[in-house]
């Protein structure tokens, strides 16, 4: 893989590898302060895929890589879940720059190597977490989808589903080799089909690399922040898991009595009797006054379940955000709920190869394919920023909704309807871990 995007002036790139983890380590605490002691954070498992893990050194630094200015990494999603299909993504992560050489133009430099070396590799999209809202939407990344947070008090009632009972719980030691596979197996096949819809969830990333997967399972006492050690709750039917929660409890007391809090980490559930089951379990753990989960989407059936949503406090947040690196490959890679036939004026002043207009023709849930068109821009249906088309690539994001902001602009009437309901998806966009 070649570096041939320039560093600002005083730095330079530098391809990092296994031996640069304890610089690493110490860029990255100073972009993420943390208490948590180097040397045991290098003690675990690191989740970087090294070949993907670029560092800025500054001109003239005593040994090169053991003092870098900034960094950058991402992740290999091979089959990062789209609308209708899956395409290779890269998981940007990791972007930190050290505070005395921050607004010099080293993220931006990174970006645009990171979006060159998504082009060299053939990934056509590039999707991410961000730290901040305000960082990612100039470099072409639009927020492709919320997540919602809520705080469940113990006992909060559930609408009874048929079927939920005959479920056997296993209450366990979050354990790799005994869990991991299950948890794997239960994680994509909810992904790949939620509820049984048979319509897949964009957006739901799995944890493909194996340094991912060590990760996830590193359960050192000190990222506990006096949690106790991670627990696992299945829920079966017929010997089959159906569902499962990671979560660690905390107690703490009060002159009134105990006051517990879950957190659950991740709580998937093939069907709507299996997530009842596991939600009835997850309110009602004793000494525990609170649950919370993490992530939830905006269609996760425990927003349906409740008997009073309002109860719950709930919060919107942004989940993962998408860049079409690749547009043509990215329009076509995607199925669409709705026939399409229309041109896309699509500006991009980072990728130019995406600069232009594009003609998209799909059946409904079947195949799409987009070309250049000869059309000039001020003649194409719509016309919008790569930053939007992120935002609505994953179907959480209406076109319409980005059009009353004036963000999208409707040049043949009527086209921005046709095109907002085939860009929409059934199923929410969301992805239920953090990269
Ligand atoms: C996917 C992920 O990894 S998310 C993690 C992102 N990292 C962090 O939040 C860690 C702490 N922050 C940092 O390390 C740095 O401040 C970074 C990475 C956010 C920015 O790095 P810098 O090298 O300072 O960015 P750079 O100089 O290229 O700035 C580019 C532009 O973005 C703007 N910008 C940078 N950071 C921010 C921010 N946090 N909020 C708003 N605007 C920002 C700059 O003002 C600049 O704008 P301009 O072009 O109009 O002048």
């Amino acid at each position: 893989m070649t570096i041939d995007a320039s560093a600002p002036p005083g730095y330079r790139f530098r391809q990092l590898t296994a031996d640069d983890r304890r610089a690493v380590t110490q860029i990255d605490s100073w972009a993420f302060p943390t208490s948590v002691d180097p040397e045991e954070i290098d003690r675990g498992p690191s989740p970087l895929t090294w070949e993907r893990t670029v560092g800025v050194v500054p001109d003239g630094a005593a040994t090169p890589g053991s003092d870098l200015a900034a960094m950058h990494a991402s992740y290999p999603f091979t089959r990062f879940p789209v609308p209708g299909g899956t395409l290779p993504t890269a998981g940007l992560t990791w972007v930190g720059v050290h505070p005395q050489h921050r607004r010099r133009g080293i993220a931006s430099a990174m970006i645009d190597l990171h979006l060159a070396r998504c082009r060299e590799r053939g990934e056509p999209l590039s999707a991410l977490f961000a730290a901040e809202y305000p960082i990612y939407g100039r470099f072409g990344y639009g927020k492709a989808a919320d997540d919602v947070r809520v705080t469940l008090r113990r006992g909060a009632r559930l609408r009874e589903v048929p079927g939920a009972s005959a479920h056997a719980v296993r209450i366990e030691h979050a354990d790799r080799e005994r869990h991991a596979a299950l948890v794997d197996a239960v994680h994509r096949t909810a992904g790949s089909s939620p509820g049984g819809l048979g319509t897949n969830r964009p957006g739901w990333a799995t944890r493909e690399s194996p340094e991912l997967q060590a990760a996830w399972w590193h359960d050192a006492p000190t990222f506990r922040s006096g949690q106790e050690s991670r627990r696992v709750v299945v829920v079966e039917r017929g010997g089959e898991p159906r569902g499962y929660a990671l979560l660690r409890r905390k107690l703490d007391w009060a002159p009134t009595g105990p006051e517990g809090t879950v957190s659950v980490q991740e709580a998937v559930a093939l069907d709507a009797a299996a997530a009842r089951a596991l939600w009835g379990v997850l309110v009602d753990l004793d000494l525990m006054t609170e649950t919370k989960p993490f992530i939830l989407a905006p269609d996760d059936p425990l927003l349906s379940l409740l008997a009073d949503p309002r109860a719950v406090g709930q919060r919107r947040v942004d989940n993962v955000w998408v860049r079409l690196v690749d547009v043509p490959v990215a329009l076509a890679g995607r199925q669409y709920a709705a026939a399409v036939d229309t041109t896309l004026a699509v500006r991009d002043d980072r990728v130019v190869e995406n600069d232009g207009v594009w003609h998209l023709r799909a059946a409904p849930f079947g195949d799409a394919t987009c070309v250049r068109s000869d059309v000039p821009p001020s003649e194409a249906d719509l016309a919008l920023d790569v930053r939007e088309l992120g935002a609505a690539y994953l179907g959480g994001t209406s076109l319409t909704g980005l059009g009353a902001a004036g963000l999208v602009d409707e040049r043949t009437s009527g086209s921005l309807a046709v095109a907002a309901t085939a860009f929409g998806w059934p199923v929410a966009p969301v992805c239920s871990w953090v990269f």
